[in-house]
């Protein structure tokens, strides 16, 4: 049975200082997902964390030079050593290489099985360093600091952790939960206007899964998303957070209901990866891939054709991609076989089947390739 998602007001605690704290609650553990603008120079955000001699700091070459050293500033009292490992920044290089650099770094300084690694930047990072986390020393502690809207509305919150492979996305990873997330919202005034975009996708997702109320609220509101309003950036990521947290907190590991987070994943995943990863941001893939499923959930008779066009007009004005990239049919169905949620050699999509409720589906190769078609520019086939 699946409980009730809370309301807004009643699930998000204010603090003192005017951020807002959301709880990621999983029975046996819990942990905070600390949200509001001046969190990073505030010492308290940095209070009550594992300690240990050292820490480390995975971060990129991007985001070094905007945060790494106002980090190492606020962690310095904290732990003897505070080291930094800064990957080349970029979706390609979420794999073994960087990996390995993580791992290596911790082995051949003075780390040990109390260090705790700080992710200092976006979904990339975070999913990496959750990663590495994981299987140092069979798991030490790690605290998300995701400096990207995709990733403080998504991806630091919820424990999937992973790198990519050739094959697919994410497809070397585990479930591993950060003991704390710390995002600030003033990290996003340096965002690039398409990465911004890109976080818009992840949010538009939790509407038609969870939260019919929240899509109205984004489509009347997305002018001052994308004028970045602090306001509305924050609404936006402490209502997303609290929808992740309702559900990552009721199916940890993707046993059922945690699959609705994967919304237009299946396709969108085989856009990244077909295209080769870095080509098509992630946020990009999942707008185009909501596209799909919708029409998908259309075709099934789930939903009217009113709600492609719904879903259609709010990704488009968020600055994302409706129309597929070129790719032959059978491309994309070997791209999909290897999804995650595939079972008995049947992929399957989650789909919407009624507003604010997802499920997953399976649908014969031919209805695929027709919403595909449906969906591509005409010319590009
Ligand atoms: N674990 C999960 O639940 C989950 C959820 C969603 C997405 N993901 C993964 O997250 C990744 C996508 O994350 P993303 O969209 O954050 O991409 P990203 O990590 O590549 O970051 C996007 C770009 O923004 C730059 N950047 C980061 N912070 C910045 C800042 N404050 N100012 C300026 N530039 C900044 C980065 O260097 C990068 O160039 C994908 O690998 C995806 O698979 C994971
Ligand atoms: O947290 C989840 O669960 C999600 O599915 C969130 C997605 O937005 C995210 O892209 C996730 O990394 C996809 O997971 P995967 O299992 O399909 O690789
Ligand atoms: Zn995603």
């Amino acid at each position: 049975m699946t409980a009730p998602l809370p309301d807004s007001t009643s699930s998000a605690a204010a603090s003192a200082a005017g951020a807002t704290t959301v709880a990621i609650d999983l029975g046996d553990r819990r942990y905070d997902i600390l949200i509001g603008s001046g969190l990073f120079d505030d010492a308290s955000t940095w209070s009550g964390l594992p300690r240990a001699a050292v820490a480390l700091i995975v971060t990129n070459d991007t985001v070094a030079p905007l945060y790494l050293e106002r980090l190492k500033r606020q962690l310095a009292p904290h732990y003897k050593q505070v080291e930094s490992v800064v990957l080349p920044d970029g979706e390609q290089h979420k794999n073994w290489a960087s990996l390995d650099r993580v791992i290596d770094h911790l082995l051949a300084g003075a780390a040990d099985r109390k260090t705790v690694l700080y992710a200092l930047g976006g979904g990339v990072i975070g999913d990496l360093t959750g990663f590495a986390a994981a299987i140092y020393m069979r798991g030490v502690p790690f605290v998300q600091v995701p400096t990207t809207l995709l990733a403080q509305v998504d991806s630091s919150v919820g424990g999937k952790t992973a790198i990519n492979h050739p094959r697919g996305k994410n497809m070397v990873g585990a479930f591993y939960q950060p003991v704390r997330v710390v995002a600030d919202l003033d990290t996003l005034d340096t965002l690039p206007d398409r990465e911004l975009s890109a976080g818009l996708a992840e949010i538009i997702k939790y509407g038609p899964i969870a939260d019919e109320a929240f899509l109205a609220w984004i489509e009347a509101n997305l002018d001052a998303l994308l004028a970045r309003d602090k306001s509305a950036l924050a609404h936006a990521v402490k209502r997303s957070c609290e929808i992740k947290a309702w559900v990552v907190g009721q199916d940890e590991r993707e046993s059922g209901l945690r699959a609705i987070l994967n919304f237009g994943h299946t396709f969108g995943h085989a856009i990244e990866t077909g295209l080769g990863y870095g080509e098509w941001l992630h946020g990009e893939g999942v707008a185009c891939g909501m596209v799909l499923a919708s029409e998908l959930s259309a075709r099934l008779g789930l939903m009217p054709p009113a709600f492609v066009d719904r879903m259609t007009r709010v990704i488009e004005r968020a600055g994302l991609p409706v129309v597929a990239p070129r790719m032959p049919i059978e491309r994309w169905l070997d791209l999909m076989r290897v999804d995650k949620k595939n079972e008995g050699g049947e992929i399957r999509f989650v789909v919407i089947e009624s507003l604010g409720k997802a499920g997953l589906r399976g649908a014969p190769d031919a209805l695929v390739a027709e919403v595909i078609e449906a969906h591509t520019e005409p010319g590009q086939r």
